[in-house]
This record gives C-alpha cells, sequence and structure tokens, in this order.
C-alpha cells in the first residue's frame, strides 16, 4: 500500500531535504500544492485532511496551526519544529531513547532539535543509567553549519562571505534548553553556547565532563562501553574508537548529506577529564533524517532507510 505524504513547507530547507529522500521511494506518495498555494490556509487544511502523514517543516507558530487544521483521526503528524517537543501527547521522535515501539505506535512525532540530538544522544543514556549525575550543571559547546537557521540563515551566509564564525544564544535563553533538560533528567538546564561556521551543514555538539571534578566513580571506558552498548543495535548512531593518541577532529564545508550520528569519547592523560563529542549533520538525523526515520517506523518499515549511513 502506496501512503500518501503531505510536507508542508516544502520549499524550505528541512522540506526540501526530505522530499529529496522521499522522491526515490515507492512507498510513499507525496501531496504537493502549487507555488501560490503553499502558504493558502485553505489548501493547506484539505492536504492536511487528504494525506495519511503530514511532515511540518515550518517556523513554531504555523505548525501550531498546522495541527488546529486536522479535523481526521486518521492522519498522523510529525512536526520537525520545536512547538510540540515538550508537549503533552506528542512522542519525541528520537526512536534510540524512547524506543522504536514507542515511535511506531505514534500518532503525532515531534522531531528532535539538531542540537538536542546531539547532546542527548550522549548524555541521556549515561545519565538514565546513574554512570553520570543528574544534577550536576552540564555545559554544551555546538556549532551548526548555517543551514541550521533556515533559508534566512543561508541567504545571510551566502551574500556575506566575510564572517566565519557568529556566536549566538547569548542571552542562553535558547528554545532547545527545554528539551534538553527534559529528555536527559537533568535537574538543571544545560548551559548552552551555540555558534553557526561558515559551512553550509554539518554540526559538532561537545559536552564537557570533568569527572573527577563531579566526583564521579567511572573512568571514560566504562563511558565509551555504556554508550557503545546501548547503540550496539543502531545502524544510525555509533560510537567512535576511543584513540590513545588522538590527532583532531574535523567538520569538514561541501559535504554530502548523512543521516547518521558518531559520538567520539576523549579523555586527557590520567581520566580525569573527558570531552563527549557528537558529530552529525544538522539536516540529516539533526532534522530531515530523522523525520524520514520516524516516517519509516510509523508506515512499518525499517527505521534505518537513510542517506551514506551506517554511521560513519
Ligand atoms: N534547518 C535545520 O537544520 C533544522 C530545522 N528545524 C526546524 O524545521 C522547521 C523548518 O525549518 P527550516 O526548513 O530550516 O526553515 P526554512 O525557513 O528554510 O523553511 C520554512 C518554510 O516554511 C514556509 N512557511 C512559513 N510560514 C508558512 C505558512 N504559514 N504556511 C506554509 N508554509 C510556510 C516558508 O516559506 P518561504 O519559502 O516563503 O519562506 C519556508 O519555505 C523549523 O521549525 C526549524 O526550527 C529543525 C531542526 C534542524
Ligand atoms: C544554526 C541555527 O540557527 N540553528 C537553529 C536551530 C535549528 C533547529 O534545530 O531547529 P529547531 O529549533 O526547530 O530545533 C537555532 O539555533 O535556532
Amino acid at each position: 500500500m502506496t501512503l500518501s505524504v503531505f510536507i508542508d513547507g516544502a520549499e524550505g530547507t528541512t522540506g526540501l531535504e526530505i522530499r529529496e529522500r522521499l522522491a526515490p521511494r515507492g512507498e510513499f506518495s507525496l501531496i504537493a500544492l502549487p507555488d501560490d498555494k503553499r502558504k493558502d490556509a485553505v489548501a493547506r487544511r484539505e492536504a492536511l485532511n487528504d494525506c495519511d502523514v503530514a511532515i511540518l517543516c515550518l517556523p513554531d507558530d504555523a505548525a501550531r496551526e498546522a495541527v488546529s487544521f486536522i479535523e481526521n483521526d486518521r492522519t498522523k503528524v510529525i512536526d520537525a519544529s520545536t512547538a510540540h517537543r515538550v508537549a503533552d501527547g506528542w512522542t519525541y521522535g528520537f526512536p534510540e531513547l524512547v524506543g522504536e515501539d514507542t515511535v511506531r505506535q505514534a500518532k503525532r512525532i515531534s522531531n528532535p532539535g539538531c542540537y538536542p540530538t546531539g547532546f542527548l544522544a550522549m548524555v541521556a543514556p549515561l545519565v538514565s543509567s546513574g554512570l553520570l549525575p543528574a544534577d550536576w550543571p552540564y555545559t554544551v559547546n555546538a556549532v551548526s553549519g548555517y543551514s541550521g537557521g533556515g533559508k534566512a540563515l543561508i541567504r545571510r551566509f551566502e551574500e556575506n562571505t566575510n564572517v566565519a564564525w557568529r556566536g549566538y544564544g547569548l542571552g542562553m535563553g535558547h528554545k532547545h534548553l527545554g528539551e534538553m533538560q527534559h529528555y536527559a533528567g537533568l535537574t538543571h538546564p544545560p548551559l548552552f553556547a551555540p555558534a553557526v561556521v561558515d559551512a553550509h551543514r554539518g554540526m559538532v555538539v561537545e559536552v564537557p565532563v570533568p569527572l573527577s571534578a563531579m566526583g564521579a566513580k567511572v573512568a571514560a571506558n566504562d563511558l565509551h562501553g555504556a554508550l557503545s552498548a546501548f547503540y550496539a543495535g543502531s545502524k544510525i548512531v555509533g560510537v567512535a574508537d576511543m584513540d590513545d593518541s588522538p590527532g583532531e577532529l574535523l567538520m569538514r564545508k561541501n559535504v554530502q548529506p548523512w543521516d547518521g550520528l558518531t559520538i567520539h569519547i576523549f579523555k586527557n592523560e590520567g581520566g580525569s577529564q573527558v570531552r563527549l563529542i557528537a558529530t552529525l549533520d544538522n539536516l540529516g538525523k539533526g532534522a530531515s533524517g530523522a523525520a524520514v526515520q520516524s516516517l519509516n517506523l510509523i508506515s512499518g518499515l525499517a527505521a534505518a532507510t537513510g542517506l551514506n549511513l551506517p554511521a560513519q
């Protein structure tokens, strides 16, 4: 059976990439609105009620409006925006953390934010297993490619080639804090320091872990072992081997779309300090690839269909 999918916001950065992933796949037929109707409330309402699955690639307010347009019990929703990430009645679309079956059965799925995907992939399993404390004031240092800010930031970077690094979220009230704290089960919101660099796509999310200062009774190898075991069955999330003499970790420009995520663990001599670093594609596991992973699950298909898998 072919499932009909309507991407609301199909001309945006995330929406276009979902189309790219679904175009070659015979299991899905896409409902598309003509350009002059893509923001027309009547046409969107009709498409949202006609489709089996609606994928919302919209600003938060438009995503809330789209959900309010749905008047039937059949249409399932995958929302890429921040609007429903910690809302009642919504399933967080992170199958590795919440369980594939939970996503498979959901009718309302909220796609995780790109930075929280990197943060939670590392911290949530370590906190829930008790290896890292829930009440530590974690910090998150992260860089994103400029496509993470959608069409407006792409335009800004591509028209002003003189910006190499853009720190933001300087008021420390970033919209991703809620989901990071909630799904990692933390007492405090993390101190989050995001920045954009002059690359179209890609993301590096780092959590420093001063093991001895936090009084943790575990070593870097224990964190590595726990995360390797946690993701052992995953074709999407991988854990890099620990390297005794690491050189450098690079985020490159002009890379191909990638739907995986790799966790790196580095330690100092003596093992008192650890750096947990996740590398991913903000438009892959950070957005469009994650939406397709959830779409596969609610369609009864294998979760791991994605671009350039397995994890690199
Ligand atoms: N880019 C990324 O890496 C990530 C994005 N997201 C989230 O995904 C969502 C989409 O982001 P992104 O693709 O980057 O943003 P873009 O700005 O690139 O795309 C948003 C699209 O929505 C369209 N749109 C705006 N308002 C309406 C409306 N009322 N009705 C129909 N269409 C509308 C825009 O139209 P127009 O083309 O005319 O501007 C645009 O095409 C956001 O909530 C974002 O936070 C989440 C994770 C990562
Ligand atoms: C580089 C950049 O601007 N990134 C966006 C986040 C992109 C993303 O994850 O979107 P959601 O907010 O919907 O989760 C930001 O920091 O606001």
